[in-house]
């Protein structure tokens, strides 16, 4: 691989999965943690048998949008099992271990870490649904989004989605090879456009853009020049949520930017997109998806705890996405594997 990574399909002698999942699972543990001690979540189930999920959400006057993200991390864990009609029940490795009365209780053992600042925001995140400041920082209460306005916090979010974007690039670029007929790109919240030059080094007749709001922008634009690819990528300066997208381009991508959102906001954005698109165009988003029924994976289930804590959204199911992508309009959708726990979620505007 080359020093910055892009312009060369050359791959890293050891696969980064291992650094990728502690990096994305950081908060998970800090939920069940809460999850155990605060709620007796499992203590609760296992008095009641199997439960709806709605019943959990009034019992313990949970947070929906974060009440889904435990289910399906719970799920993930194989603690919990689902049913149907939206039921789940205790699996084994829960009733024998982490419910009151069990010879084998070990709740206690979760109970000695539950002051552990994580975990406090966990239990707010559950009871309020309010996204706590990005890595718990003490020193500044905006949430991840409205501190991109600081220079310095934008290099070190463009460096940081820069620095995985380089190793992820090729695979999301490769899975696009399916995709006809495309001859310009917008990479919508496309940060360092790290994933725009690996769509154009493997189609180089493509013409690439990304759309980032200030600061951002000139942090892309100035790593595109270093990078030798400013004739090929450039760069729109837009809010995204403001106004219609730019029109005239036959392929939208949207990487790890649905997951900040709600459902409301991730909508709006697919709705623009669809106006936005060429007829025939495509959509489509990269990123850590949960499987179609909500099990797993359990590295997509821990990062989805990361967005929940730190964002309005969550890592969305290929099930979700392609419900939200058919309200919109969108045909012919699809999902593909690409690598360390990603795939892309494909669809179609139809062409005329
Ligand atoms: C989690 S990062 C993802 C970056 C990149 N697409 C990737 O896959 O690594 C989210 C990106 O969305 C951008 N963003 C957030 N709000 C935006 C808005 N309203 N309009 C345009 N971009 C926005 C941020 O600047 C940031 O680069």
């Amino acid at each position: 691989m080359n020093r910055h990574g892009t312009g060369s399909s050359a791959r890293p002698s050891v696969d980064p999965v291992p650094l990728f999942r502690l990096r994305e699972g950081i908060y998970a543990t800090d939920l069940l943690i809460a999850v155990i001690v605060e709620l007796d979540l499992f203590t609760w189930i296992d008095r009641a048998g199997e439960v709806r999920i709605g019943d959990i959400e009034e019992e313990f006057g949970l947070d929906p949008r974060a009440l889904d993200v435990l289910i399906t991390y719970l799920v993930a864990l194989e603690l919990l099992e689902r049913g149907p009609d939206q039921r789940v029940r205790l699996m084994p490795l829960a009733a024998e271990y982490l419910v009151a009365g069990s010879p084998w209780d070990m709740r206690a053992y979760f109970g000695s870490l539950s002051e552990r600042p994580g975990c406090v925001e966990m239990l707010a995140a559950l009871r309020t649904g309010k996204t706590a400041s990005w890595s718990s920082s003490p020193g500044d209460s905006r949430d991840w989004s409205e501190r991109l306005v600081d220079p310095g916090w934008a290099r070190r979010v463009v460096a940081a989605m820069d620095s995985r974007g380089r190793f992820l690039g090729v695979e999301f670029a490769a899975a696009l090879d399916q995709l006809t007929g495309i001859s310009r790109s917008l990479d919508i919240g496309g940060d360092s456009g790290v994933y725009s030059c690996a769509l154009v080094d493997r189609r180089p007749r493509l013409r690439a853009s990304v759309l980032e709001r200030s600061p951002v922008d000139g942090v892309a634009r100035e790593l595109l020049a270093e990078r030798g690819y400013a004739d090929r990528v450039d760069v729109i300066t837009g809010d995204m949520f403001a106004g219609p997208l730019p029109a005239g381009f036959d392929l939208h991508i949207y990487s790890h930017v649905l997951h900040d959102w709600s459902e409301e906001q991730v909508r709006g954005l697919l709705a623009a997109s669809y106006a936005a698109l060429e007829p025939g165009g495509w959509i489509v988003d990269h990123d850590a998806h949960i499987n179609a029924d909500k099990t797993g994976p359990l590295p997509a289930a821990e990062y989805s705890v990361m967005m929940m804590h730190g964002t309005q959204g969550k890592c969305w199911a290929v099930s979700e996405l392609s419900v939200l992508l058919a309200d919109s309009g969108f045909v012919d959708i699809r999902h593909q594997d690409t690598t360390s726990d990603r795939s892309v979620v494909i669809a179609r505007k139809p062409a005329g």
